[in-house]
């Protein structure tokens, strides 16, 4: 990490951009993301994962084309486009974007609302829906790489588990899962994923996944009801408070309360790299692994 803030110390200015008023800004103000559970991230050969801007939003590296365009329009349609007005409560908010200039490349960000805002320890799980992570048009090579990785998962469930951070109430310790681990979860061991996620073994887990299941089965709703548009290797991030937990376990939270008040556990769905036009048929790659995981997380309360 030493690395990378010493880049970016070096090496980033804020370039102007009509969109944004970012240019105003100064360098300290951003910093590594702490809770990027998948996805590609930052490495020493200079590339960046996600950022945190001090006024809390994320910055996502963006540095590819077609799939960033496709992100930014996504972003902007879900907007305007009264069809797909309903899931602006699924997605984070969007603020536009801007470019920063990373080892002399002017690499652009999305500035997207931080899902874990308001959280104090947040646990973070990224579920990517879908039993097909390639879109239509994709090359022959490129179906072949994505059919070759969580081939388990996606085939049995519809969906794969490519990372999870979870504060474990009992041991006080904090468990990070990869994308290597996740390549390698069957049948038996995405349950107990699930089960470590949610922190099972302190009795719990049910108030977690009650309120997640309930998000959920909204947002199939609304899959249900729409053949506008389909998304490939999109993920669903499920994010909740470890510290709710904690305070049940120590007394000074009643279960009701946090039966009753759901804000501190949340679903979105994010990375919307391939997103293409339905023509009038239902997504039911996304609605299969919806689904799905929708019974397993039941299955485990
Ligand atoms: N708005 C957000 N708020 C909080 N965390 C986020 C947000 N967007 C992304 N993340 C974090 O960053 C990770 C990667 O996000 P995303 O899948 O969008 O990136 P990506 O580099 O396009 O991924 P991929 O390699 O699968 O294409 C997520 O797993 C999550 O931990
Ligand atoms: O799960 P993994 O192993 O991290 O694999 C990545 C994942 O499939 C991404 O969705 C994909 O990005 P896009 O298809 O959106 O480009 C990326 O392609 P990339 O390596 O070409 O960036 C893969 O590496």
């Amino acid at each position: 990490m030493k690395i990378l803030n010493l880049r970016l110390a070096k090496y980033i200015h804020i370039l102007n951009t009509s969109m944004d008023k970012l240019a105003s800004e100064c360098l300290p103000d951003i910093q590594r993301f702490e809770y990027q559970v998948a996805g590609h991230k930052t490495d020493d050969s200079g590339c960046s994962g996600l950022l945190k801007h001090k006024d809390g939003y994320v910055l996502k590296p963006i540095p590819k084309s077609p799939q960033g365009d496709n992100e930014i329009s996504f972003y902007e349609r879900v907007k305007h486009d009264v069809k797909l007005l309903p899931l602006q409560r699924f997605i984070p908010e969007y603020f536009g974007y801007s470019f920063l200039n990373i080892n002399n490349a002017d690499i652009r960000f999305l500035k997207l609302q931080d899902i874990t805002n308001q959280c104090s320890k947040p646990c973070v799980m990224d579920v990517k829906i879908g039993k097909q992570t390639w879109e239509p048009s994709a090359t022959l090579e490129k179906r072949k790489s994505e059919d070759a990785k969580y081939a388990v998962s996606k085939r049995e469930f519809g969906f794969c588990i490519p990372g999870y951070h979870v504060f474990d109430i009992k041991s006080g310790l904090v468990f990070k899962f990869g994308k290597e681990e996740g390549k390698r979860l069957g049948r038996e061991s995405t349950i107990a994923a699930f089960k470590q996620f949610f922190n099972y073994s302190c009795g719990f887990s049910s108030i977690i996944v009650k309120h997640i299941t309930s998000q959920m089965a909204d947002l199939l709703d609304w899959w249900n009801s729409q053949n506008v548009i389909h998304v490939y290797s999109s993920s669903l991030l499920l994010v909740y408070n470890a510290e709710k937990l904690e305070g049940l376990l120590s007394g000074a939270l009643k279960e009701e309360e946090l039966i009753t008040d759901g804000s501190w556990v949340k679903i979105r769905m994010i990375d919307f790299a391939h997103v293409v036009p339905a023509n009038n048929l239902n997504d039911h790659n996304y609605i299969s692994g919806l689904s799905n995981l929708i019974a397993i997380l039941k299955s485990i309360m």
